[in-house]
């Protein structure tokens, strides 16, 4: 490396250290992965009863769904066939408040998800979701990661309840619990603050409050 591009990268580093970096997460989030769950499962079983959005009430669905019909219906095998991710439908607001993030210049933003242990369909219909819906620039922002502890940030915007106390390290982010059909009825807790969805003020909010907080350091050194 020649010392102009090792100087580059100090200032750019610089650069980013002044900006508030945000970690988007992609299901319940960006993706309404419980309404593409629900079409799918119609789909293809018109004929039994189905968990209505509105009543859906763990993070994962094929617990409630065992809970209702036991063995007897695979709902993992829906979330595992190809261009199930493909074909998730956009969470209200998602592509809006994505682009009201990535214009500021005071942000650095990223998504952040987790791709299933059966990777094959999930890890590139992922890739293809967010060029198709968000555009291929957003690509370049992907963090695929099962463990989320591990990727610095100042906030995450996640819908998993207890996602801060999951993982392998203390997390270094502010959790912002989205909010999304299982969801609804969950308080917040350890520090979280609850995000009414992509509309909800309270998100620019608290990347402002970030951003002054950061000034203020550079001010005091
Ligand atoms: N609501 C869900 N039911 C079942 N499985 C889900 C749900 N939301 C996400 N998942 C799967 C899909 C992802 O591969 C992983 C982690 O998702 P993440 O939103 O990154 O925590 O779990
Ligand atoms: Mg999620």
């Amino acid at each position: 490396m020649d010392d102009k591009s090792i100087n580059d990268h100090t200032d750019s580093a610089k650069m980013f250290d002044k900006k508030v970096c945000v970690l988007v997460d992609m299901d319940g989030v960006l993706c309404d992965f419980d309404a593409g769950f629900l079409q799918r499962f119609r789909q293809m079983h018109p004929d039994l009863p189905f968990i209505p959005l509105d009543e859906r009430n763990s993070v994962y669905v094929e617990e409630q769904y065992m809970e209702m019909f036991g063995a007897s219906v695979d709902a993992r095998s829906i979330v595992e066939e190809k261009d199930f991710f493909l074909n998730l439908p956009k969470i209200e607001g998602a592509l809006k408040g994505m682009l009201s993030l990535a214009g500021r210049d005071d942000v650095n933003l990223f998504i952040c998800t987790s791709p299933l242990r059966k990777f094959e369909n999930c890890v590139l219909e992922k890739y293809r979701w967010v060029s198709n819906n968000l555009g291929k620039k957003f690509t370049e922002k992907i963090i695929l990661t099962r463990d989320k502890s591990v990727v610095n940030g100042h906030f995450l915007i996640d819908d998993k309840p207890d996602i801060s106390q999951q993982g392998s390290q203390v997390a270094r982010w502010k959790h912002l619990l989205f909010t999304t059909h299982h969801n609804r009825h969950v308080i917040p807790e350890n520090g979280q603050i609850k995000l009414s969805g992509w509309n909800d003020p309270v998100l620019h909010t608290v990347i402002d409050e970030k951003v002054k907080e950061i000034n203020s350091y550079d001010a005091v050194s």
